[in-house]
């Protein structure tokens, strides 16, 4: 099996990741805490009291599982697509695959990913939403405090199964999001390419960033109750199950309640995803 897409999806995803970790930051901050006005003043804010490394807080853990998930995102991928049309990476230019094997192969990639994120997606959730202010004297600790105290914490309240609460909502989302993610980069390559060649670095990035922006968006709705299924379990258990957390989180917050944090979703997805492919691409055809 061909491992160099793993490499190359690894390394990628890591470069994205960095990128896009300031826009995180902020979404966090003002999904958790009420200082800010909006979200240059929420940007100000954190450069001025907290420089420049203020927006890079917590990367350590996602930069480590992104290792794990992107690169089984992008080795599942680009094998699958091996498998359905035997042509390899570089040969892929030359004779390119239909659109339905790009959104098995994406399918597939996404499905097995989601399964390898979903640990990795809880905790970060978890300790996204921890609003208490940094550890004061006196002050009581927050539930969680750090990654693997929050994994070891869910291990034994909730059970190894705890672990992976949401893996469901999160497979759903990214089955075939993963494959919308793949379809739009490979057709807005096509798109602008002359036949046979390479796509050029700004045609990367522009379809890069757009698979991005279409697949988050497309994955939003999901998204949103995956991350209250993750939330849930906390305390007492407010849903029967995903069903149950859809009907209800649509009674009581209405049909908007899918689109929460799909602009700034979409700010973050350009950049990062935008780099996240042309590393890719360029890696692959180094090593080719
Ligand atoms: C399919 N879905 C939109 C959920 C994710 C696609 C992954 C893209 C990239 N790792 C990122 O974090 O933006």
């Amino acid at each position: 099996m061909p491992v160099e897409e793993f490499v190359a999806g690894w390394i990628s995803g890591a470069l994205g990741l960095v990128l896009g970790h300031p826009f995180d930051t902020v979404k966090v901050r003002l999904q958790t805490q009420t200082t800010y006005r909006g979200i240059v003043d929420c940007m100000v804010k954190i450069y001025r009291h907290e420089s420049l490394l203020g927006f890079f807080k917590g990367m350590s853990f996602p930069i480590a599982s992104i290792a794990v998930v992107n690169s089984v995102l992008f080795g599942v991928y680009s094998n699958t697509l091996l498998v359905l049309t035997a042509t390899s990476h570089q040969e892929r230019r030359a004779q390119p695959p239909s659109y339905t094997h790009i959104f098995l192969a994406g399918c597939t990639g996404g499905f097995l990913q989601a399964y390898c994120l979903a640990p990795f997606d809880l905790i970060k959730v978890r300790l996204q939403n921890q609003t208490e202010p940094r550890a004061q004297p006196g002050s009581p600790p927050p539930r969680y405090q750090g990654p693997v105290h929050c994994a070891a914490s869910i291990f034994r309240e909730e059970g190894p199964r705890g672990l992976f609460r949401g893996a469901w909502a999160l497979t759903l989302r990214d089955t075939p999001t993963v494959g919308i993610y793949f379809i739009t980069y490979e057709g807005l390559c096509r798109q602008y390419t002359p036949e046979g060649q390479n796509p050029s670095s700004a045609t990367v990035l522009v379809a890069g960033g757009f698979a991005g922006i279409a697949s988050w968006v497309a994955a939003t709705p999901l998204d949103v109750i995956k991350s209250r299924m993750q939330m849930d379990g906390l305390r007492r258990r407010v849903y029967q199950g995903m069903l149950d957390c859809m009907v209800s989180s649509v009674r009581q917050e209405g049909l908007g309640v899918f689109f929460r944090g799909v602009t700034i979703n979409s700010a973050r997805a350009f950049p990062v995803n935008a780099v996240t492919f042309l590393s890719y691409e360029y890696l692959l055809r180094w090593w080719g």
